[in-house]
């Protein structure tokens, strides 16, 4: 499903006046592409990755998912948040099934459907556990499955890895691209994380640390399954890690200083 962000722009008020945190934005993420949102703390990629979902109106501009208007959240779009937002009280296995219950699948539909997802994570025997029994990482793969349940057109994560360690999170983007080469959804990502926006995306599409505006729209072009080496690679890297640099730097010279930029 190719998704067109149009002309966006989102204004809060804030403090008795207005704050612009999105400020025309557009961009287009074509069918079974993996692009992902990067900026800093505070840039809006929230903001905008919420009104993707139908959460909240757009100010001005528009959302479209194969030329159809956004309006309010949709089965097409299925939501990956950064606390993982697991049913606490259900099993793995009933916490991936409770899409497929809602959308009222025949029962041995929705068994075969559980056993491919549970395998697409490696969370084989795990099905029986309550998420206060498994590991962040384990969270994680749950929420990823869950939210691929439906078989959505376009799957949105905000931060799906921001609560785990360092090593546990170049594993789950490995699992992640993993999952993501199987089933080739197209997916629009959030991350502050110079490597994982590198490692996981087709496209990078950079966000200003104030005002709200697109600075880039970097391709990506290694080859997948990924490698974290290469000269490419740290190129790209260094170039990511300058451009959140400049936004930071851009930041410290606005009035609000330093800290408004952090
Ligand atoms: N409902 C709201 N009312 C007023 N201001 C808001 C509202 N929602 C978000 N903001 C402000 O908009 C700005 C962008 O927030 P947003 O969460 O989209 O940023 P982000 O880039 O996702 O940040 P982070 O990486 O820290 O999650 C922030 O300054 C935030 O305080």
């Amino acid at each position: 499903m190719r998704l067109d962000v149009k002309k966006v722009s989102k204004v809060f008020m804030a403090d008795g006046g207005e704050r612009t945190v999105l400020a025309d934005v557009s961009f287009t993420v074509r069918e079974g592409q993996f692009v992902t949102l990067f900026g800093p703390s505070g840039c809006g990629k929230t903001t905008l990755l919420s009104i993707i979902a139908g959460f909240q109106p757009a100010s001005e501009g528009k959302v479209e998912l194969d030329g159809l208007p956004v309006t309010k959240p949709g089965p097409d779009r299925a939501f990956v948040f950064q606390d993982y937002a697991l049913f606490p009280w259900m099993t793995v296995g009933q916490n991936v099934l409770y899409p497929l219950r809602q959308q009222k699948l025949p029962r041995d539909e929705q068994e075969a459907r559980l056993r491919k997802l549970l395998d697409l994570a490696h969370l084989q025997g795990c099905e029986k556990l309550f998420p206060n029994q498994i590991s962040g990482g384990m969270k994680q793969r749950t929420a990823v499955i869950r939210a691929l349940a439906c078989n959505p057109r376009v799957l949105l994560m905000d931060e799906p890895l921001g609560a785990v360690d360092y090593l546990m999170r170049r594993e789950l983007q490995e699992e992640l691209e993993s999952i993501w080469l199987e089933d080739r959804t197209t997916v629009l990502m959030v991350t502050h994380d110079v490597e994982e926006a590198i490692y996981l995306s087709d496209r990078v599409i950079v966000m200003s640390a104030h005002g709200g505006r697109i600075v880039e729209d970097m391709k990506i072009r290694l080859e997948r399954p990924r490698r974290r080496r290469g000269q490419l690679y740290h190129e790209y890297r260094d170039h990511l890690t300058d451009l959140l640099r400049a936004s930071h730097q851009e930041g410290e010279d606005m009035p609000g200083g330093k800290l408004a930029a952090l």
